[in-house]
């Protein structure tokens, strides 16, 4: 299977479809140095995910200049949901807001500037999705946070989990250990019930199990 080909082919099939895409939302935002942002494909799932689920209350990590961000929020705003993002680069927090402001989506987001290693022990909510899409060397350290943080029956999403068997850019290799020990804790844990999905560069979608059910 080439994955390439397949995200292309996608990616052409929907491309005049979606009102809000990647390549107007970072050519539309004033500041260009800022680590890559989702998929659009990845943002067509984040959207639909929410969606099935009825998620309300999500968090994300790492904001970037807020595509993501943005584009669960234009499915929230009509749900009454909410979106708590976590980045700790001030110049491309300010950025996101600008964003955010200019979609009309500022007013359910709040950004939280700082590390998410410290901000994310000391949040006291439960949440229905949490968007893990940080430093990939933090995914394995947050993980079991993660899964506490998370409501029964909530879902957890971490972008870039192929980051092992893609054609990836040498200069993201040292990213790759993280990201397999990640896979490997979401595998084995029994909390959760999880796949990863071949889009993008690989989505794992967790399910945190309820109490005294299996899928
Ligand atoms: C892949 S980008 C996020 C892209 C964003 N989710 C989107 O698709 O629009 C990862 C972001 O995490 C931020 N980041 C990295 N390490 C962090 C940390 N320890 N705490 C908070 N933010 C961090 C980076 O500055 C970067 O903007």
């Amino acid at each position: 299977m080439d994955l390439e080909r397949i995200n292309k082919y996608i990616e052409n099939l929907y491309k005049d479809k979606e009102e809000l895409n990647r390549k107007k939302f970072q050519d539309e935002t004033e500041l260009k140095d800022f680590i890559p942002v989702v998929d659009d494909d990845v943002a067509r799932f984040l959207k639909l995910i929410i969606t099935i689920s009825s998620s309300r209350d999500i968090l994300e990590i790492g904001t970037s200049i807020g595509y993501s961000a943005t584009s669960m929020a234009q499915i929230l705003k009509k749900y009454k949901g909410h979106i708590t993002t976590i980045e700790f680069d001030e110049a491309v927090a300010k950025q996101a807001k600008e964003n955010f402001i200019k979609s009309g989506v500022a007013d359910i987001i709040d950004i939280k500037i700082g590390d998410a290693k410290v901000i994310i022990p000391g949040l006291n909510k439960k949440y229905d999705l949490i968007f893990q899409d940080v430093d990939k060397r933090l995914y394995p350290v947050l993980f079991d946070d993660c899964i506490k943080l998370l409501k029964p029956g909530g879902i957890l999403v971490a972008d870039d989990t192929l980051f092992p068997v893609i054609d990836l850019d040498p200069k993201w290799h040292y990213l790759i250990p993280a990201i397999e020990e990640f896979n490997k804790l979401v595998m084995t844990d029994d909390r959760i019930e999880s796949t990863i999905l071949p889009i993008g560069d690989g989505v794992t979608i967790a399910l945190k199990k309820q109490m005294n059910i299996t899928v």
